[in-house]
Parts: structure tokens; C-alpha cells; sequence
């Protein structure tokens, strides 16, 4: 897919995004992966970003085309299928969702539960694998790719010389599922969960493929590119959850203290962050740090988030006025007016609830709300009115809504100008 041409001067994501590759380029920190042989191969001076909005708006820099296997990145997406075609119980009865506190491929297993601790970690993520339904592996194995590329929006593939060369030497993974099989964490055979893991592994993709996949977990499961609904929304958050937390290994914390998002990384050197509602972004790099974290896509993300304000617990900008400044004026027919814009969540449904309670007389009289200029109203908001009126109703006030964002209720409904 080639991104449409940007209006030439204006397009200051890609500016943003060409000076974060400036900044970083000269990082020559770390080491590029070689415990899996054919992953020595790769250039280490490789670096590329990619980010999409939530309107599917591609922008990029550097070598954002470059193939690479996206190794642990594949983690978080076919934890989402699991969780989409299983449900929360089931998986979790198999795998925690704690962070390890220890390295990627760590013996990390609960004592009592046999669990093991996250699905970030490899241990988890060969226990999550074996858990998508399929008559037998190569079902299983065409169903993640066939997921992976619905993240992606396109038909990915798998690197074969990535995958045998893995395949010939992760002794250390082969242990952890025979290991995980003893405990009863892992479902079926532990060779054929562990070869199924290396194939998944071994799917290659660009940065601008990885960043559709984050974006898409960032927009409820939702490819922004292609539409396609790829997940439901809760599994999509679930994802982020456990991204959040256990998504950077044993840096989890230090990365949720400076960069505050959710995101997953792989030895090859990708690294995905999710905005939510906002964006994801990519980055590939494959000198790693001592965690095995790429150390450019760590310090990109880092400048990324405080340039752009992303970190989760930061307090968005306060967003327009939600109970207009005119909405106390007294109207024609009696009774309180108070008039409320733009969207509903819960702090707006609060703020404009708090409001009117202002302006409800004592003896049961007329309340006109006006919610014409309302452009949004979500499930929360929603029930709070709804929940709110009703009571004011059963107190005998008689409530006026102008405009239809809330449907049918005990309430009249008139149109604006009335
Ligand atoms: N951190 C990673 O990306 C690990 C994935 C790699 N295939 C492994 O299992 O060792």
C-alpha cells in the first residue's frame, strides 16, 4: 500500500518523525541479537519508524520498508486471538498476567499454579500459542499468520531461513514447554507448540506493517487502514493491559515511568508503542540492550511521548467547554435551561450533572436541556443522563431535551429553535 501524497509544508507528524530519526540515528549502543544465528545477519545500523493514526493516516522515516521476522512483537496479536476465540478465564487458567521482573526467556513459573507469569515472556507466549483452537498445527499455524496479517492489513510470510535457524537452536524454549507440560500449563504436545511459536516468531513484516498492527489495537480492534473489525474491542484493551505491563520484560516499570504507554519489543530489534485513540507507532533497530530492548526505539518512544504528551497517566488538555456559558438563562415556558457541546464522556456527563443539579427547583417545574450541540454521547455518559432524568422525572419535574442524542425516555424531545 503506498501512502497518499502529503500536502507539501503542513505535515508536521513526518517533521516530528524525521527529527526523532536524526536524534537517534547516532545511537550505536548495544548488540544486535545472535543467539538465534540467522538474526546475526541483520544490519545493525537498519533504523526505521512508522506511525498510523486512528484515520489510518500512514507517515514514516528512515528505512521503514525493510523486512524483519518480528520475533516477541508477534506476542501481544496472538494473545488477542486467544483471547478473542476463548474468552479471559480460559486463557488465564493457563497463563498469569504479572510482570516477571526477569529476562524474556526466564524459567518463570509460578510455584503453586504452574503458570506461567505473563504472555509477554516466552514461557507464556508458547503456552498462548498452543491455545488457539485448530484440528491440528498447521491449522493453528495458518490461523495466527492469517490474525497477524489482519493486524497488518496484508498477507505476511515467513522467513524460512529465520525459522530453521531458530528451530535448530531454541533448546531453551524447547525446555520451558516441556517443563510448562509438567506443571499443566501448556495444552497438547510441547514440541508442536514450540515449533507452531518458531514459525510465529519468524513472520517477517515492515515497521509500517507494525505500525498498523499497533494502531489497530489502539483503535479497539479496529484496522484503521482496512476497516476490518480484527478483534473486539475489550480483547483489544485486555492486550494493551498486559502490554502495559509486562510488555518491555524486566524494564516494564523503568519504561512505564518514562515513556507511559503500552508497547511490546523482540529480539530482531522491533518496537511497538500504542497511543490509544490516538496512534501506533513502530520502530525497528536491531542493537538491543542489555534486556533486549532496541536501545533506538527505546530512546525514539521516550521523546516521542513527552514531545507529544502520551503518557497514560498524564492529564489530557482539558477538552472544550461542556456546559455552555449561555445555559443558565431562563427560557420561554418557565423552567431551567442549561445547554451542553461537543462529546459526552464521563467527566462531561459529571460536570454537566453537576450543573443542573444547581438549577433543579425545589417543587417539581420545567427543566430544558439542550444537548442540540451535543456531537457524541458514549455508553457511560448515556447512562448517566439516562439514570439522572429518570430520577428527576420520578420526582415529578417535567424534562424538556432539545435534540435526539439520547433517544426515547420520560422525558418530552423537541427540536432546536423550539
Ligand atoms: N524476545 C524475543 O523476541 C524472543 C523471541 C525469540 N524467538 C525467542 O523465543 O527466543
Amino acid at each position: 500500500m503506498t501512502p497518499p501524497q502529503r500536502p507539501a509544508g503542513i505535515d508536521v507528524v513526518s517533521e516530528a518523525l524525521a527529527d526523532l530519526y536524526r536524534r537517534c540515528r547516532d545511537l550505536d549502543q548495544g548488540e544486535v541479537a545472535d543467539y538465534i544465528p540467522q538474526l546475526a545477519l541483520a544490519d545493525p545500523d537498519c533504523f526505521g519508524l512508522a506511525l498510523v493514526s486512528m484515520d489510518g493516516h500512514r507517515y514514516q522515516a528512515g528505512d521503514s520498508r525493510t523486512g524483519f521476522t518480528l520475533q516477541s512483537v508477534t506476542k501481544p496479536f496472538v494473545l488477542a486471538l486467544a483471547l478473542a476465540e476463548l474468552g479471559t478465564d480460559p486463557v488465564g487458567r493457563r497463563v498469569g498476567c504479572e510482570p516477571s521482573g526477569e529476562a524474556f526467556n526466564a524459567i518463570s513459573l509460578d510455584p503453586v499454579t504452574g503458570r506461567p507469569a505473563n504472555p509477554m515472556i516466552n514461557a507464556g507466549a508458547i503456552a498462548v500459542t498452543a491455545l488457539v483452537p485448530a484440528a491440528d498445527p498447521g491449522e493453528r499455524f495458518a490461523r495466527i499468520l492469517d490474525c497477524l496479517g489482519r493486524f497488518a492489513g496484508r498477507r505476511l510470510e515467513v522467513d524460512e531461513a529465520v525459522y530453521r535457524s531458530e528451530a535448530e537452536t531454541g533448546d531453551r524454549n524447547r525446555a520451558l514447554a516441556y517443563l510448562m507440560r509438567g506443571t499443566g500449563a501448556l495444552a497438547g504436545d510441547p514440541a508442536e507448540a514450540v515449533d507452531t511459536y518458531f514459525r510465529q516468531c519468524s513472520v517477517r513484516a515492515t515497521v509500517e506493517d507494525l505500525a498498523v498492527m499497533a494502531a489497530t489495537l489502539g483503535n479497539g480492534g479496529v484496522n484503521p487502514v482496512t476497516g476490518e473489525a480484527v478483534v473486539p474491542e475489550p480483547v483489544a484493551v485486555q492486550v494493551l493491559a498486559v502490554m502495559a505491563t509486562c510488555g518491555m520484560y524486566d524494564a516494564a516499570g523503568e519504561w512505564m515511568l518514562r515513556v507511559g504507554l503500552p508497547a511490546k519489543s523482540g529480539v530482531s530489534g522491533g518496537l511497538v508503542a500504542v497511543a490509544p485513540a490516538r496512534f501506533g507507532v513502530a520502530v525497528h533497530s536491531p542493537r538491543l540492550d542489555r534486556v533486549g530492548n532496541p536501545v533506538r526505539g527505546v530512546a525514539v518512544l521516550r521523546e516521542l511521548s513527552e514531545r507529544f504528551g502520551l503518557h497514560l497517566m498524564h492529564n489530557p488538555a482539558p477538552g472544550a467547554a461542556t456546559v455552555l456559558p449561555d445555559g443558565a438563562e431562563a427560557v420561554a415556558g418557565g423552567g431551567a435551561l442549561l445547554a451542553a457541546q461537543g462529546a459526552l464522556d464521563f467527566t462531561a456527563a459529571e460536570r454537566l450533572l453537576f450543573a443542573l443539579a444547581d438549577r433543579v427547583p425545589a417543587a417539581p417545574g420545567r427543566l430544558v436541556l439542550d444537548l442540540d450541540r451535543v456531537t457524541a454521547v458514549d455508553a457511560t455518559a448515556r447512562a448517566m443522563l439516562t439514570r439522572a432524568l429518570n430520577l428527576l422525572s420520578e420526582r415529578g419535574h417535567r424534562v424538556v431535551l432539545v435534540g435526539d442524542v439520547l433517544g426515547s425516555g420520560p422525558w418530552e424531545r423537541v427540536g432546536p429553535g423550539t
